[in-house]
């Protein structure tokens, strides 16, 4: 069998013994963490600064491969992909959320929604139309032709949120989604982010500092050094 298909049971996220340390650091960022998610599944990641959340949303979302371990996102084995592949796998089958929004500050909020159709070569016409239309889903129908910093911290997270699942990504990855939204329009995106996953039956792994937003996901795990605790 490739070592790109092996075969688990009913998983989008199979996480096996992963370790990952940064050049020049003496300890594992991530020290031999094992989990599942299954499909529609909403797992939040706690845990005080610096215990390694980041790096394994980074490791589960292709972004870094890990030194030791497997990350299974259904039956794609992750750690054996050369760069390329993950590259390909990040477009096509994860979306990401941080929490400074990362939006593109010379687009349009519809433009930044229609930029991953685009580059995965949609004619433009198509992808604005359901940029348009998941824009609208996402309560910013009257903002999609405004820049980023003509809207609030709230739409910059929506417009955010619709760019990562405009093509219909397995998997949401959230960094901090609600980190840098005050009360209100934090617990307005996670409202948003508990009806997507419930609506789309949408896999979201998602780190937060806060209790109240783990309390919404359908498991919490705890992480501290590196480990789950
Ligand atoms: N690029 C890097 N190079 C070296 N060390 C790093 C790098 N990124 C993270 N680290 C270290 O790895 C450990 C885990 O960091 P990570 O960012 O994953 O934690 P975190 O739980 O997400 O923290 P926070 O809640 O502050 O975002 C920390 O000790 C951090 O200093």
């Amino acid at each position: 069998m490739s070592p790109l298909r092996m075969s688990t049971v009913g998983s989008m996220l199979n996480v096996t013994s992963v370790t990952k340390r940064y050049s020049g650091q003496d300890t594992d960022a991530v020290a031999g963490v094992s989990f599942v998610a299954v499909p529609g599944e909403f797992v939040a990641l706690m845990g005080p600064s610096g215990c390694g959340k980041s790096t394994l949303l980074h490791l589960c979302g292709a972004m870094d491969r890990p030194d030791r371990g497997q990350i299974l996102l259904g039956d794609t084995n992750l750690a054996r992909l050369g760069d390329d592949q993950l590259t390909l796998v990040r477009r096509q089958r994860i979306g990401f959320v941080f929490q400074f929004f990362n939006l593109l500050p010379t687009l349009t909020l519809v433009e930044n929604v229609a930029l991953p159709l685009l580059l995965a070569g949609a004619s433009p016409a198509e992808a604005t139309r359901r940029a348009r239309s998941l824009g609208d889903r996402v309560g910013l129908a009257s903002r999609l032709d405004a820049y980023p910093a003509q809207v609030s911290g709230g739409e910059m997270q929506r417009a955010a949120i619709a760019r990562a699942i405009v093509h219909s990504p397995a998997l949401l990855i959230a960094d901090e989604p609600t980190g840098n939204l005050d009360s209100g329009n934090g617990a307005r995106v996670l409202e948003l982010l508990v009806e997507l996953n419930a609506s789309l039956r949408l896999t979201i792994l998602l780190a937060t500092h806060a209790s109240d937003i783990a309390a919404a996901a359908h498991r919490t795990l705890h992480m501290r050094d590196g480990q789950f605790a």
